[in-house]
């Protein structure tokens, strides 16, 4: 059985940035993972998302295969995206949607959450403040034009397949993620992805928190101190839904070593890329093939 895991707790509300700072620092070179509370977005509005996410979800399937996922919005059937392909070939028992770019987000009512920039601005420069960059680091360099994505989950729950993830093992591809789920079981992490046989502990729910979870590109721009920590949803035979919202920076963003993250001893893991780049070999190990990727509906 996997044991159960309190991740640390950030507070968005506390008067003293610096203590705040220290202790997303702490969090993510522990855990790549942390609780953010009094994060400023009601509870009123995140049980609207719940509910017009479970209204979205039930509508006939061929209405939503009509809205089916082209250039990364849109409907995403069940079985259709694979996080972890050496894992079961059937693929993930979920479906989604995704609802694109803050600036044109259009179809579905959502852009007060978190769009309005100031909850993601806020919690990015405590980031920076954490790496000991300027505050303003991440606002220039890639809230500028980021690639953000709301994506609408739902995990039908018994399907007949006892072995089969909601999400199977993976990181998260980009900046920072920020989740939210209804309370359900199933999301587990891995602290050491490195280690065979893997070690997953269930994240405990915290009413009214997020889970924020750093990716891949911050685990490459900090050179690996900051962890993109394997996560996954396992089934749980009960239905589940959640909503997580991914902060990229833009495509031409070149991702490199900060040089505060790297020394002589320790030199940069990983050779520079354009955010662009990595994100798009990531998208085609999930999704098959680039075709598949630009368009699913044809
Ligand atoms: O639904 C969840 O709890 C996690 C979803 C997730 O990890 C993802 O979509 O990247
Ligand atoms: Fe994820």
């Amino acid at each position: 059985m996997a044991t159960k895991l309190s991740l640390p707790m950030v507070d968005l509300s506390s008067p003293d940035p610096l203590s705040t700072a220290y202790s997303i620092r702490q969090a993510c070179v522990d855990y790549g993972f942390f609780y953010l509370v009094n994060h400023g977005v009601h509870n009123k509005l995140l049980s609207s998302v719940f509910q017009q996410s479970a209204e979205f979800f039930a509508l006939p399937l061929d209405y939503k295969l009509s809205l089916s996922r082209k250039e990364y919005r849109g409907y995403t059937p069940l079985f259709s995206e694979n996080l972890d392909p050496s894992s079961h070939p059937k693929g993930d028992a979920k479906e989604s949607c995704y609802i694109g770019n803050l600036e044109d987000s259009t179809s579905v009512n959502l852009n007060q959450w978190p769009s309005q920039g100031k909850l993601e601005k806020n919690l990015l420069s405590l980031v920076a403040l954490s790496l000991n960059l300027d505050n303003d680091f991440f606002e220039k360099t890639a809230l500028n034009k980021p690639d953000a994505f709301l994506r609408l989950l739902h995990y039908p729950g018994e399907l007949g397949y006892e072995d089969l993830c909601g999400a199977s093992a993976h990181s998260d591809y980009g900046m920072i993620t920020l989740l939210v789920t209804d309370g359900v079981p199933g999301l587990q992490i891995c602290k050491e992805k490195f280690k065979q046989p893997r070690v997953w502990e269930d994240v405990s729910h915290v009413e009214g928190a997020f889970i924020v979870n750093i990716g891949d590109l911050m685990e490459r721009w900090t050179n690996c101190i900051y962890r993109s920590t394997l996560h996954r949803v396992i089934p749980t035979g009960k239905e589940r839904y959640s909503v997580a919202f991914f902060l990229d920076p833009p495509s031409y963003c070149l991702i490199e070593c900060f040089e505060s993250c790297c020394s002589e001893s320790s030199p940069p893991r990983f050779p520079p890329i354009r955010s662009g780049d990595y994100l798009i070999e990531r998208f085609m190990l999930t999704y098959g093939s680039e075709k598949e990727l630009k368009c699913s509906s044809n």
